[in-house]
């Protein structure tokens, strides 16, 4: 399934065929563009005893994270069509409870209220001192206001913050934000666990909005525009710098269904590639 360009794919494992110590070196194998069906991301779908159902998330690195926007508002959608849930439902994340509503191809979900919310966090990088934002919106992320989104150097400068000393050990999303003068957010995501930059990021799209409104630059509700240009909503209530009632809202499409075969994952290692460099 896709959420506005950030792909995931989805397994219902409520018969337990998967093992859950296998989800991790599934997500890599399987999300692996070049040999496999390739994604941003793997969930697994699992019985709750206090919720419609569950979620096991995992990036296409392998690593578990506590929540993803785009992935939730999917899973919600391939919820609904499969009669796993009702329109509106609710699901357990590692970051907490997901409420979310399916109305044909779009998806509305509460988030979990931010945490860690820093205005400002000054962080010396290759080419200077940067003034940051941070947030954990889910997931850990910064916010790098960038005039020229265009050209940002969304891998170079996204990765040396992603691993930055200051934000370890945990690491951090990055995302570069622009507020046009139309009102619209433009948002870029290099995604902690892709190693890369996402064509949307929802987790990241929040943060951007949130740290944007406490600068008095956007209320709700606001349109974020992910590279992909498929717009993200966010809504939200404002106190001062504390936020709540906070809502993500986009399309969520099927892009196909299908049994996985064997094959697959069956494949060496990507940490087995042969590098020449070495002799
Ligand atoms: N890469 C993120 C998780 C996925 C977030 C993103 N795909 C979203 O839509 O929120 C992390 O490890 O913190």
């Amino acid at each position: 399934m896709c959420g506005s360009g950030n792909d995931f794919i989805i397994v219902d494992n409520r018969k337990k065929i998967l093992h859950e110590a296998a989800f991790s070196n599934l997500a890599r194998r399987l999300c692996t563009r070049s040999r496999s069906l390739g994604a941003d991301g793997f969930v697994i779908v699992d019985d709750s005893s206090s919720a419609d159902f569950k979620w096991h998330f995992f990036n296409s690195d392998g690593s578990r994270a506590g929540m993803c926007g785009n992935g939730a508002r999917c899973v919600a959608r391939f919820a609904a069509v499969n009669g796993i849930a009702g329109t509106d439902m609710t699901f357990d994340t590692d970051a907490g409870v997901i409420a979310a509503r399916v109305t044909d191809d779009r998806v509305r979900i509460r988030m979990t209220d931010p945490r860690g919310f820093e205005p400002e966090k000054r962080v010396e990088i290759r080419s200077g001192a940067l003034t940051v934002a941070c947030i954990d919106t889910g997931v850990p992320h910064v916010v790098v206001a960038a005039a020229d989104i265009a050209d940002v150097d969304v891998v170079g400068m996204g990765r040396e913050l992603r691993y930055h000393p200051v934000f370890a050990p945990e690491g951090t999303n990055v995302n570069f934000t622009f507020v046009h003068e139309d009102g619209r957010l433009f948002n870029r995501t290099y995604e902690r666990g892709v190693e890369g930059e996402t064509l949307a990021c929802g987790t990241g799209a929040v943060a951007a909005a949130l740290v944007m409104a406490a600068r008095d630059r956007v209320r709700s509700p606001v349109v974020v525009m992910p590279k992909s240009g498929e717009p993200l909503r966010i809504f939200f209530e404002r106190d001062g710098s504390a936020f709540s009632h906070v809502f993500l809202e986009g399309n969520a499409r099927i892009v196909c269904t299908g049994e996985l075969w064997e094959e697959a994952w069956n494949w060496a290692d990507p940490d087995d590639v042969m590098d020449v460099g070495s002799k």
